[in-house]
This record gives structure tokens, C-alpha cells and sequence, in this order.
């Protein structure tokens, strides 16, 4: 089962190697506005899921949102641990 930390470093890779057809190099490309507007989609199909799916929908939705907060992350120059230190 993948970690947070273990998606951190497969996107991080991606970002490097830039492979054919990844859709983490193409939100990259997209920009920080572009991931935003992403993050907001998927908080909110996070909070429908949660009110009104099942739990195995709304821990699907959950992963979606962490996914794109981590391109986020990338696209920023941040690292689970500048996120970390805030826990
Ligand atoms: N975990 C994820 C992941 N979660 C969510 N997503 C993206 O988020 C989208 C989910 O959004 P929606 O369900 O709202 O579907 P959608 O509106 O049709 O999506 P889009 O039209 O916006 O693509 C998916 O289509 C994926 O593009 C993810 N894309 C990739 N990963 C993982 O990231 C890694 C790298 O992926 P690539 O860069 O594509 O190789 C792999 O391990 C993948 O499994």
C-alpha cells in the first residue's frame, strides 16, 4: 500500500523524468492556478462524498484531494517536511 511519502517520491521522479503520457507532468505544466482550481474540486467532491456516498467513496475522493495538494506541493518547491513541521 502507498504512503503519502511513497506518492511524494513517485512525483517527484515524474516531475524529473517528465514521462510520455503523465498526467502529473501535464498539471505541472498547467501551472499553480490550474492545480488550484483542482484542489477545489476535489475539497468539494470531498465534502459531497462524505455527506451523501459511502465511506469507500469518500476515502477514494480523500486520495484524489491529497494527490493534488501534493502537485501542489511540487509546483511550489515544497517537501512533506515544510508541510510536517506545521502538524
Ligand atoms: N493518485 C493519483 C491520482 N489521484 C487523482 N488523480 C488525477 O485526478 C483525476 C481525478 O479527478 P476526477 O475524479 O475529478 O476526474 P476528472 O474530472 O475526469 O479528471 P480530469 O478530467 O481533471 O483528469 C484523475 O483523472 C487523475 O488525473 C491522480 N493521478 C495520479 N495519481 C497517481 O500518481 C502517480 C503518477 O501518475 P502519472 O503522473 O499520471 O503517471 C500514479 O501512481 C498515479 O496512481
Amino acid at each position: 500500500m502507498k504512503s503519502f511519502d511513497d506518492l511524494f517520491v513517485e512525483l517527484e521522479d515524474k516531475a524529473r523524468t517528465r514521462p510520455e503520457g503523465s498526467g502529473t507532468v501535464r498539471q505541472l505544466d498547467a501551472g499553480v492556478h490550474a492545480i488550484g482550481k483542482k484542489i477545489v474540486e476535489e475539497a468539494a467532491e470531498v465534502w459531497m462524498a462524505a455527506e451523501y456516498q459511502s465511506d469507500a467513496e469518500t476515502a477514494e475522493e480523500i486520495s484524489q484531494l491529497i494527490y493534488h495538494l501534493q502537485v501542489l506541493m511540487l509546483a511550489k518547491g515544497l517537501t512533506p517536511a515544510d508541510v510536517y513541521r506545521h502538524l
